[in-house]
Parts: C-alpha cells; structure tokens; sequence
C-alpha cells in the first residue's frame, strides 16, 4: 500500500523532546488517515517498519506544525477532530524513535539493516548454544557407551568364569572355582528373588515347575541331557582344532569363542524333554503334529507344546492328555532348564518364533519345513522318523546362528537399563520411516565412532543368519551363516553412493534419531514388535551371549548352499551352448 507522499518525504524534524505537549483531541486529516489493517493480509517485517514511520512521520508533523503556530487549531482536520489514540501512539513512536538514536530521522533501509544485524547475531548466539548443546549430548552418550561395555564385560567375565571352571586342571582350584560358581548362583537366583524377576540362569539339576498343573504329575527330579560341542575336523591331524567350545554341563549354551568352522554335537545323555512348536492355522500343521507327538511317546520322551497347542490335542483326543504344556510367561522363562530339543514345525517365521521365546540359552533346535521357502528349515517333514532318529541318537552338526541384542534407549530415561528390557533378534532389526512420510535421518555410530548419517526410508542391521532375509531385498550381501559378523545395510537411500557393510561381530553400534528430524523413526525386531523411536531416542545393538544352535541336515555350509539354489534359484541361468564360436587351439 502506498503512502501520500507527504508522509514519504516528511520535513525534517525540529522538536525537541521536553517541549512539546499534544492535544489528545486531535484527529488526521482524512488524507492523512493511517493505512486500514486488512486481517486477510497479516502484516510482514517491511509493512510494519512503514507503519512504525508512517506513525513516527505523523508525529513529527504534527509536533512541527503545533510547535510553529503554538496551537492545535491550526492543524484541525477536514473532519474538526482529534483521534486520541492515534497521537498516543504517534507519541509512543517518537519515544522509541528518542530510544534508538541510530534509526531516529534515517531511511526506512537503515531499519532493515539493523533489523538484519539483529537477526545475524541471534543466529550467532543460537549456533554457539547448539555447539555447547551437542558436546553435552556427546558426553551423555560416552557414558552411555561405557555403560554398555561394562555390561557386555561383566556378561563376558561370567561365561569366561564357568569355562574356566571346566579346564582348570588342579582339583583344588576346581573345587575353589565351583564353590565360586555356586556362590555366584545363589547371588543371582537371591537377586532375582529381591528384583521379583524371573531371569536366567543355570542349574545341573532341574526340577519340573511345580506350580504348572499340567507338569504336577512329573513333579520329579530329572536330570537335563547333558552334551558337547566339538568342532568338525575331518582330515585335521592335529588336535588344536580339538578343544570343546562349550559344555553343557553348566545347563546353558553360550558361545565363548565364535568361529566359522563347523560345530558338531553329541549327546553325553539322551535327551528326554522335546519342546514342539507349530505355525497356527495350517493344515498340515495339524496333520502332522499328533503323529509326530504319538512317535516321540513311544519313544518314552517328555513333549512340551504351546497352551493353545495342548487344548486342540486333548479336544482331538484325551490320549493326549500327558503332553505338557505352561500357564505364563513365568513358564516360558523356565522351558530352557527343561527342554532338551526344539522342534519347529512350520517356515522361517517358526524357526524366528522359537528363538524369541528364548531369552537367554537356547536348546538345539531341528527345523522342519512346512512352510514356501525354508532358509532356516533343512529338514524334510516326510521324513520326520528317520531324522528324528539320527539327532536323537547325535552326533549331529550344527549352525550356531549369532543374534543381536537391541536395547532401545529413551532420550527421557535417566537409567536407560532399567526401562526397556533387551530384545534379541534372529534375524535384524530395522530402523525406518514407519507410516511417517519424511526421509528418515539417522545418525549411525559404530564404538566411538560416527560412521555416517542414513537419509532415505532406513537401515537393517542384520545378522549372518539374516542375510537372506529382509538384507537381501535391500541389497546387501548373502553371508554363510557360521561368519560372525553385523551387516550394515541402507533401505533405499537417497545417495548414489551409500553401499551396504559388513561390521565386526565385537562392535557396538548405535543409531540416533536426531534432535532436528522431522519425523519419528520405527524400530522393528525379526519383522514384529514395532517400538516409535521418537527425535533424541537411539537403538544400541551388539552381538549376543545367546546364539540359536539349529541341526543341520547335512552341514552348515552345504544347508546353506542348498538354501540360496533351491530357495532363490541363485545365479540359475542358462548353460551356454558349445555349438558356436570358441577359441582357437595353438
Ligand atoms: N522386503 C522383504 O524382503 C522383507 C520385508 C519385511 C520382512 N522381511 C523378513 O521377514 C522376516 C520375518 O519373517 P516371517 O516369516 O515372520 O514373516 P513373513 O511370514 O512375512 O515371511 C517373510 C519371508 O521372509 C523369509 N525369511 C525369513 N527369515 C529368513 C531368512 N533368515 N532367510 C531367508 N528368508 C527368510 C520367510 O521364509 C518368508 O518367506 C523378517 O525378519 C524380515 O527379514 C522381508
Ligand atoms: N508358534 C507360533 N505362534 C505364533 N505365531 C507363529 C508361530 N509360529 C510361527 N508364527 C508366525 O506365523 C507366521 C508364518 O510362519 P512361517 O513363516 O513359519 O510360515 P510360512 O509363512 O508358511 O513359511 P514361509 O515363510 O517359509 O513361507 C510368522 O509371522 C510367524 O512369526
């Protein structure tokens, strides 16, 4: 809106401050009315600075006109009277105009400059906030970091501890180490007590949980079968390859060393307790489930089935009423100091289920495949006796599958441990965008480190195991199952150069959502259990004590070859004929 010209170009001030006075009566003259507020357009920087002038340049015509002819008539209106507010506004402004002698009397683009110092050293200070903000942030986070290290020590120094127990080769240092091993478990099992939480931990001899209604009947001592691992060396004629990795006496399996070489088991007592799970709804499911249960009865073992499982038996038939089964959760976090094996009936998913209900040591598991692609199940369910058979009998190979614990950690926790529990994945986690339609951000650290920022829909950190999995759709590499190893791998990122890597199994990452995202990212475990992570929240993975050892049909690595061929039909193509060119014998 233009202003009169009178009021652009208004005569130089000639007032000063102390003497004046103003007649509150007064009124503009119509031409000279301030410029009508349309609330439909909101007012911007400039349109202000011209009102504050128009106001500032009206004063000052009408101070310079009362202070020449000494009364206010002179200057009275067409209309014949003084508008009060606006010379009290117009006061207002020659005030602010005597505040601030830089602008007092200057062009309006001397406003706009200091309007733009003003912005510049707010952007300064704001800056310098931000840096003082981010080195607090980075220091809360070593201590996180180090906080996590010295879980996974102390974790490390227990599994370390138990297996010196086993190789210490003086009577009395064993004796020392098991009174120590003893006292450590009356430690946890009290602490669990007092914490009123059911974790886990080991025992040579187990009892049946007698508060389960359906176990009352076996409430007897049983002694948990006992086993090795070896490694496999065929052809070896030294004995360094030899050694056990682990032992079951303790009741745990847990991995001291990884490696890549195959692992072997065997049996030092028949395994007498077989838990059995189902994929729901399928036909087959439930076809082949009673025989197998019938089979393994006659083969006088203890069979364990879920609570949903166990009702459609005993409906079926009240032959089945000797399959046991749990009530809670409590139940659950006590199978692994009962089962010997685990039989999966169903895909992937099943194999992916069955190691979820595991939160700690996990029994040997034999995967049957009943489902359309069958990575994880080598085992043929036409074949169930004879393959039931050999493992029961062992030795048998297998492929300790390495997981990873993820702990979700809340900008707003102040002891991050004690508010989420960990959660262990098979398979990966994935942080993306959710149902958020924002590019995601995510700042990725590996140990100290920063290691880059992810900006697309997300990234998988997948183990060797979930290599052939979700990693795979997003680009990343195959990985034999037995590599230790965490796979870092980008979902449609928006970068033409951002390739997916493959991390050390030692390593512990942490991915950010940073304080400026504009959207909440989504962490999921194994493909389920969706958690929001919300700006300043961060997920921090690292290898798990607690691997999935699964039977293998043949050995790891021929399982794994008969997967990616017969599964995803890898590099299937046409052999080229020998009917054509080819090169010239000398
Ligand atoms: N774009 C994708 O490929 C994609 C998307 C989401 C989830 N997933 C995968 O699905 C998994 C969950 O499996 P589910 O059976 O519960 O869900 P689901 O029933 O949706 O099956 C997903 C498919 O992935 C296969 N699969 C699972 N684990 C595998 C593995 N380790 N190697 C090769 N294939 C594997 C399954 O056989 C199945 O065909 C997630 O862990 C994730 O890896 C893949
Ligand atoms: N015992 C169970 N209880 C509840 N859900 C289960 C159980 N077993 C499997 N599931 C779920 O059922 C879904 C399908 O299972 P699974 O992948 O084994 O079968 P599938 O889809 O037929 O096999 P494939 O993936 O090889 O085609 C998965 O999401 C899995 O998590």
């Amino acid at each position: 809106e233009r202003l009169p010209d009178t009021i652009l170009s208004p005569p130089p001030p000639r007032f000063h401050a102390s003497s004046f006075s103003v007649d509150p009566t007064y009124q503009f003259p119509k031409t000279q009315q301030p410029v009508s507020r349309n609330p439909s357009h909101p007012p911007i920087n400039s349109q202000i600075l011209s009102r504050k002038s128009l106001s500032v340049h009206r004063t000052v015509m009408v101070l310079e006109n009362f202070n020449s002819n000494g009364n206010a008539s002179n200057l009275s209106s067409d209309n014949g009277c003084l508008d009060s507010l606006s010379l009290i506004n117009s006061e207002k402004a020659v005030m602010e105009v005597i505040e601030q002698p830089l602008v007092q009397g200057i062009e309006d683009h001397l406003v706009e400059f200091s309007e733009a110092m003003r912005t510049v050293s707010k952007a300064l200070r704001r800056a310098a906030e931000g840096k003082a903000s981010a080195q607090a942030e980075a220091s809360e986070w070593k201590r996180k970091y180090e906080l996590e290290r010295e879980r996974n020590m102390q974790l490390e120094n227990k599994v370390l501890g138990s297996i010196d127990l086993k190789i210490n080769p003086t009577e009395n240092k064993v004796e020392k180490s098991a009174q120590n091993l003893k006292r450590m478990l009356e430690r946890d099992e009290q602490s669990q007590i007092r914490s009123g939480k059911n974790g886990i931990y080991s025992h040579e001899v187990l009892r049946d949980n007698e508060h389960n209604s359906y176990s009352n009947i076996h409430s007897k001592l049983i002694r948990k079968a006992s086993f090795k691992l070896h490694w496999c060396c065929t052809g070896e004629k030294n004995d360094q390859h030899k050694h056990d990795i682990v032992s079951f006496e303790k009741g745990n399996i847990t991995t001291a060393e990884r490696s890549s070489k195959q692992i072997c088991l065997k049996w030092d007592t028949p395994p007498q307790t077989v838990l059995i799970l189902t994929k729901p709804n399928s036909d087959s499911v439930k076809f082949l489930a009673p025989q197998m249960i019938r089979w393994l009865k006659e083969k006088k073992l203890n069979i364990y089935v879920e609570p949903r499982v166990r009702t459609d038996l005993v409906t079926e038939s009240p032959y089945f009423n000797f399959v046991q089964t749990w009530n809670n959760d409590d139940g659950i976090s006590h199978l692994h100091e009962k089962v010997d094996l685990v039989v999966t009936l169903g895909g992937d998913g099943t194999v992916l289920w069955a190691a979820s209900m595991f939160k700690g040591p996990v029994p040997p598991i034999v995967p049957f495949s009943l489902g359309s692609l069958g990575f994880m199940t080598p085992f043929h369910s036409d074949q169930y006796r004879e393959r039931l058979k050999s493992v029961l009998q062992g030795p048998i190979s297998i492929t300790l599958r390495h997981r990873l614990q993820c702990h979700v950690i809340r900008e707003a926790a102040k002891t991050e441990y004690e508010t989420e529990e960990p959660i262990l994945v098979l398979n990966e986690v994935t942080i993306d965008r959710g149902i958020s339609s924002f590019l995601t951000n995510l700042e990725c650290y590996c140990d100290n480190s920063f290691v880059t920022c992810v900006q697309g829909d997300g990234l998988i950190l997948s183990t060797t195991s979930g290599s052939t999995a979700y990693n795979l759709a997003a680009g990343g590499s195959m990985v034999h199952p037995q590599v230790p190893g965490i796979l870092f791998t980008p979902i449609c990122p928006h970068s033409l150069s951002f390739r997916p890597l493959i991390l050390p199994e030692y390593v512990t990452l942490r991915i950010q959502v940073p304080f400026n995202s504009r959207g909440h990212a989504w962490a999921s475990f194994d493909g389920k259990d969706r958690k929001q992570l919300a700006p300043g929240d961060a997920l921090v993975c690292s290898m798990s004590t607690w691997p999935v050892p699964t039977a293998c049909q043949e050995d790891s690595t021929n399982d794994f070859l008969h997967s990616i061929h017969d599964g995803l039909h890898w590099n299937l193509r046409k052999t080229q004929s020998f009917d054509g060119p080819r090169d010239s014998v000398v």
